[in-house]
């Protein structure tokens, strides 16, 4: 649906000695009706990334292609016609505030020229579906952040787009508003085949509800593919970091504090057991004591959900034997789980 190619924006002139590349050599593929998460840290330029698909900024080099359309490439009218083809969603819903919700959701189709029975044959169910039928006639300042950012969803759905831009939608939320919103996002997407492409800089929200995700980091995409393949393999140093304040990956300071990197005499190994797919529903934990007898501790764990896949990470201890380690690492062989040795403890 959206496809970068080789893509680079600078700021400034060439002549500019302050010249500064926003993005540097993005390929990045979105695919259609799925939901796409776009991660960074703040500057890493994803705004600018989510601009150049609606033509609010235009590649210095490399082709942005919007349902096989070159955006480059387009004229003032030809830009009309694809932002209306392009909805879009803000942080801070950007209403009108001199307007009604009705109003506001009326806006584009009002721009595009509609007339006013069909405007009124389009809002209202438009009002239903982000289950705000009966604020029509409310002004922005008198409904919740949640209830503006439906109205903001609404619109951009007022001219029927195949695809939803959403620009850290959930970032002023609180975490119940966020998690109903990005349901309401997430029944879109299924209802109406919508495909979105959202920036955020909250792991929660692309384990949440994005299917496919990329890393970006200081203009370049570092990592990208399924949610759960990069969240549970992640290789570059920004996912990692990003990740670990929010996947369980993170050990209790009073075992971090006492780790040593070689065992000691007597020392116990750390080992983390990560269980996905086949691996999540069998009782492994089980037959891992049994496997190694009753000498094993189980010191932190977590069992979460990653685009709609469990993801549990348990970190046990053992003796650091050799005898018992290769017990152990025989019975991880057998029943195909995933370990990462973190240390040793005494
Ligand atoms: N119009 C502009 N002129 C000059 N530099 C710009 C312009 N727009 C963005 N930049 C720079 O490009 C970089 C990327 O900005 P961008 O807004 O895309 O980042 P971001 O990842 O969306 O950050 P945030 O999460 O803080 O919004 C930043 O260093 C920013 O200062």
């Amino acid at each position: 649906m959206v496809d970068f190619q080789s893509v680079t924006k600078r700021f400034g002139s060439s002549r500019d000695e302050n010249q500064f590349t926003a993005l540097d050599g993005v390929d990045l593929s979105v695919a259609r009706g799925a939901i796409t998460g776009i991660i960074g840290r703040s500057g890493a330029g994803k705004s600018t990334l989510i601009r150049l698909v609606n033509g609010l900024e235009k590649a210095t080099s490399g082709r942005v292609v919007v349902d096989g359309v070159e955006v480059g490439s387009l004229s003032e009218t030809g830009l009309r016609d694809l932002r209306r083809q392009v909805g879009m969603i803000f942080q801070h819903f950007n209403l009108l505030s001199s307007r009604t919700a009705f109003d506001n959701v009326a806006l584009p189709l009002e721009i595009a020229g509609v007339d006013k029975n069909e405007i009124r044959a389009k809002v209202g169910p438009l009002l239903d579906l982000v289950g705000l039928g009966d604020k029509a006639d409310r002004y922005p300042s008198e409904l919740s952040g949640g209830q503006k950012q439906r109205i903001g969803i609404a619109r951009a759905l007022a001219t029927s787009p195949k695809l939803l831009l959403s620009d850290e939608a959930t970032s002023a939320l609180d975490p119940e508003t966020t998690q109903s919103i990005l349901a309401l996002l997430k029944q879109i997407n299924a209802e109406l085949g919508l495909t979105v492409l959202l920036i955020t800089h909250e792991m929660e929200v692309v384990k949440t509800i994005a299917s496919h995700v990329a890393v970006i980091d200081r203009g370049k995409i570092v990592e990208q593919g399924r949610t759960f393949d990069v969240f549970t393999g992640a290789k570059h140093e920004t996912t990692r970091s990003l990740l670990s304040a929010s996947l369980g990956t993170q050990l209790p300071e009073w075992i971090r504090g006492s780790m040593k990197p070689q065992p000691g005499a007597g020392d116990r190994i750390l080992v983390r057991l990560i269980f996905f797919g086949d691996t999540a529903f069998q009782p492994l934990t089980g037959r891992l004591v049994a496997e190694l007898g009753a000498d094993v501790n189980i010191l932190a764990g977590s069992i979460e959900e990653i685009a709609g896949e469990p993801y549990g990470s348990l970190v046990v201890a053992y003796p650091a034997e050799p005898a018992v380690v290769e017990r152990a690492n025989r019975f991880y062989a057998e029943s195909g789980l995933s370990t990462e040795v973190l240390g040793y403890v005494a």
